[in-house]
């Protein structure tokens, strides 16, 4: 039996921040992961391999749509087998900066196992008994499988299994059109496989603004088959593949694929670790934390996917860091949410960040949207690249209360808006920012422009400026 500062749950992207972060401050630290590898979903079955198959595939797309636009002529389809390798190879090589060594030389120790309270302050891992003065759980989420009549009857693929596959489907049906389902459709559609999209909503990312979400929805209408307020009734093996039926407003209809990906959202991974003996509260599955996101037991914490904030990476190293002070130092830090964005990798990018105009309406009484299309904004039309658009939201004060946009590379030019948010800027800060000529981010100018053109131009200024200058003129 080892005894512990801080007994750290979880070895992903919220474990892996609150290990190194309280090694380096001197505690006495251990980390259990029950795979064989740190890194958690983000690392091997999340944000890395799904980036690497979306650029993979979009390098792909870019390529069939240049040959057409420069009129050449390719031959033959892409290897699947290369886009596996870049999946892989990216996987690799940031395993090898979180690597299991990395935190031993830290002075952390790892154990492998899966790990199962037996009190409020003993787990059991791999037969040997952990003691810990503070605990962080951080052992992320797993995907939802919905009952769906014979599902269980095929080999259907999650987020788990699917960047492990070595040959692509010829047809894909994905069932939920999120962030997942949208951007391993695409992709998909994008290397060349036929790709139906089943979304029970009345409109996909229901999380997203509405502007947003048509622009999306409109591309990916052409890359692919989509059924909106449908649902999966029943799932079966056939002959030529799976036979999946669906029901949209009463009406069947049987669809055949070689492959299912089921994407309708994720859960806390948090059964094996028998919280009921250490007294943690759960509830509607969510480890129930306050402010300073300690537990029912106050020196047990929770972050990352088995909270209910918002399931991110960045969210869980932002709340992991907060734990490192809180469970080292006693504080009661809180986690700062406000301007927290995020990005769907789809083609054209999806950018969020505070409220979506329909949320906003809700809210205030009176709000401001500022919005361009990026066929107003010089570089996207140098570029071709004009479908898209950016919303900047402000209360009735001109202060920043959200900001979306769509549009090639949105989440890397729709970062200062960010650092505007966090600053609790006005719009009309934006627009005194200098952009180079012609980068995409002068779309943010833009947007930003119309609060100043609001002010400066609908108002009775011009009107007493015209009556200046004709008295002027007279005199
Ligand atoms: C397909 C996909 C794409 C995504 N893309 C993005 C993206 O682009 N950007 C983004 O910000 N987010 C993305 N996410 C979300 C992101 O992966 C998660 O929000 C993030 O990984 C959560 O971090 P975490 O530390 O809470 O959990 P994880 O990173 O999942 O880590 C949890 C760890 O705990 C271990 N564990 C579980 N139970 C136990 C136990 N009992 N004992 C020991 N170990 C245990 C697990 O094996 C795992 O290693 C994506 C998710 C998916 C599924
Ligand atoms: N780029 C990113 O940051 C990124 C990418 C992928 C995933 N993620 C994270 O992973 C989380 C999970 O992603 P997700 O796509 O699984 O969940 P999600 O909540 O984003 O989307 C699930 C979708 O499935 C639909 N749905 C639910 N049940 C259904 C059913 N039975 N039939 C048809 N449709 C159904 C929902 O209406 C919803 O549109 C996201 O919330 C996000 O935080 C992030």
């Amino acid at each position: 039996m080892k005894s512990y500062q801080l007994v750290v749950i979880g070895g992903g992207a919220a474990g892996m921040t609150i290990a190194a972060g309280a090694a380096s401050l001197g505690a006495h630290v251990a980390l259990i992961e029950r795979h064989t590898h740190l890194g958690g979903d983000c690392l091997h079955y999340g944000c890395v391999p799904s980036k690497a198959l979306i650029e993979a595939a979009h390098d792909v797309y870019v390529m069939k749509q240049t040959a057409e636009k420069y009129n050449v002529t390719l031959n033959g389809d892409a290897v699947y087998s290369k886009t596996k390798a870049s999946v892989d190879r990216a996987r690799n090589i940031i395993q090898s900066h979180d690597g299991t060594k990395r935190f031993e030389d830290l002075g952390v120790d790892v154990y492998i196992g899966e790990a199962s309270f037996l009190s409020a302050n003993e787990v059991e891992v791999a037969g040997q008994l952990v003691v810990g003065e503070k605990f962080a759980i951080s052992t992320g989420s797993q995907p939802i499988i919905p009952p769906i009549d014979g599902l269980d009857t095929v080999p259907y693929l999650t987020n788990e299994t699917i960047f492990e596959q070595t040959e692509r489907p010829e047809r894909l049906l994905v069932i939920g059109g999120g962030a997942i389902g949208m951007e391993l459709s695409q992709a998909y559609a994008h290397l060349g496989t036929e790709v139906t999209v089943i979304e029970g909503a009345k409109s996909l990312m229901p999380k997203e603004d509405k502007g947003m979400v048509e622009v999306l929805q409109r591309q990916i209408e052409q890359e692919l088959v989509l059924h909106l307020n449908t649902t999966v009734t029943q799932v079966r093996k056939a002959s030529g593949g799976i036979e999946v039926t669906v029901e949209t407003d009463g009406e069947s209809r049987v669809i055949e694929t070689d492959a299912v990906l089921v994407a309708v959202g994720r859960k806390p991974r948090i059964e094996a670790l028998r919280l009921d003996r250490a007294g943690v509260d759960v509830q509607k599955g969510y480890v129930q934390v306050d402010a300073s996101l300690r537990t029912s037991q106050r020196h047990i914490f929770a972050v990352g996917d088995t909270i209910q904030s918002l399931p991110f990476t960045h969210v869980a190293g932002l709340e992991g860091k907060t734990v490192v002070t809180n469970a080292l130092f006693g504080l009661r830090t809180k986690p700062d949410y406000r301007a927290v964005p995020w990005v769907t990798f789809t083609t054209p990018e999806l950018f969020h960040l505070g409220l979506t105009e329909e949320e906003a309406r809700e809210k205030y009484d009176e709000i401001k949207v500022y919005q361009t299309g990026l066929d107003e904004v010089d570089r996207f039309v140098i570029n071709g690249r004009t479908e898209g658009r950016v919303k900047l939201i402000a209360n009735k004060r001109g202060k920043l209360i959200g900001a979306h946009a769509i549009g090639e590379q949105a989440g890397e030019w729709m970062q200062e808006v960010v650092y505007a948010m966090a600053r609790k800027d006005k719009v009309g800060q934006l627009s005194r920012v200098v952009h180079p000529y012609p980068i995409r981010g002068a779309a943010v100018q833009r947007a930003a422009d119309l609060y100043w053109r609001e002010r400066l131009f609908d108002g009775p200024l011009p009107k007493w400026l015209k009556r200046y200058f004709d008295w002027k003129q007279g005199e």
